[in-house]
């Protein structure tokens, strides 16, 4: 099972931003998504998600087509789920109902049913409640679960809009750049989790600036530049290709890349 890229290119007026990329993101797998600014990370999940019209190409999920489906068809409970890069959180929920919003498709019972609050519903929303407080405790958001989103630092609203996604249970996970702002103990903590999620059969696809991070949760990692598609391997793999020092790590990291595998 894989999320495919076949062939994509995107335009933007006379802007390439991606040409002719074809790159399978499998369940199971964290992948990763690196390149220089500018290179077409973001814009290769706004075409996973539906939100930018391609110029050429075809995505597809499971063997599955997704070119007729909008955004928030692809972006369901059970299907896709993204963050962004700046996240948008409503700043007046807490932690915990923000993560909980995740579940709300899911949860969907019909008006009357909800109103009535059946015994289906309440065990619904049990577990829904369970499976935030795990979420919560994973991403060690625990003192922060009754504060307000809008007051919460930087680090701990994107770990929300991680936990959020999660929530979820998306089939593929597209996470943009989700440890930027964030502090050693909560990317470690990320990591781990991203880890589990990938082994428990989501497939988790990662932009990251972060090489390190990359090396320590990627299985496999796709280097763009320019809007192509330069290196594609495990992160020792990659990080040895000349091409991606080039345009990415930076020349005189060669050495200190060399005894990765
Ligand atoms: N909506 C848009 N309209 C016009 N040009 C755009 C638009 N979105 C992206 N671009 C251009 O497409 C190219 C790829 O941008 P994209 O944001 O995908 O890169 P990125 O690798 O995610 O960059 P960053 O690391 O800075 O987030 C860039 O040249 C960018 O200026």
């Amino acid at each position: 099972m894989a999320l495919i890229t076949r062939s994509v290119s995107v335009h933007f007026g006379g802007v390439v931003a991606l040409s002719d990329v074809t790159i399978g993101f499998e369940s199971g797998v964290v992948s990763g998504v690196v390149g220089p600014n500018g290179s077409g990370k973001t814009t290769l999940f706004n075409a996973l998600a539906g939100f930018v019209k391609l110029a050429d190409g075809t995505v597809v999920m499971d063997e599955q087509p997704l070119d007729r489906l909008r955004p928030y068809q692809r972006l369901q409970p059970g299907i896709l789920a993204r963050t962004l890069q700046t996240p948008r959180s409503d700043p007046d929920m807490t932690v915990r109902e923000s993560i909980l919003c995740g579940f709300y498709g899911s949860l969907r019972a019909g008006m009357l049913r909800s109103m009535l609050r059946t015994p289906a519903v309440r065990r619904g929303e049990a577990g829904a409640r369970r499976q935030v407080d795990d979420i919560i405790g994973a991403l060690g958001l625990g003192p922060f679960a009754d504060m307000r989103v809008g007051g919460a630092p930087i680090g701990i609203v994107r770990l929300t809009d991680v936990g959020r996604a999660m929530a979820a249970d998306p089939k593929y996970l597209l996470l943009d750049e989700p440890a930027a702002g964030l502090d050693e103990e909560e990317r470690a903590r990320l990591a781990a989790k991203i880890v589990d999620v990938a082994r428990s059969g989501v497939g988790v696809v990662l932009i990251e600036h972060n090489f390190p991070l990359i090396r320590l949760v990627c299985d496999v990692v796709t280097v763009l530049n320019n809007g192509q598609q330069i290196a594609h391997g495990t992160p020792g793999e990659v990080s040895r290709e000349p091409q991606v020092v080039d345009a990415y790590l930076g020349k005189g990291t060669h050495e200190s890349t060399s005894d990765d595998s």
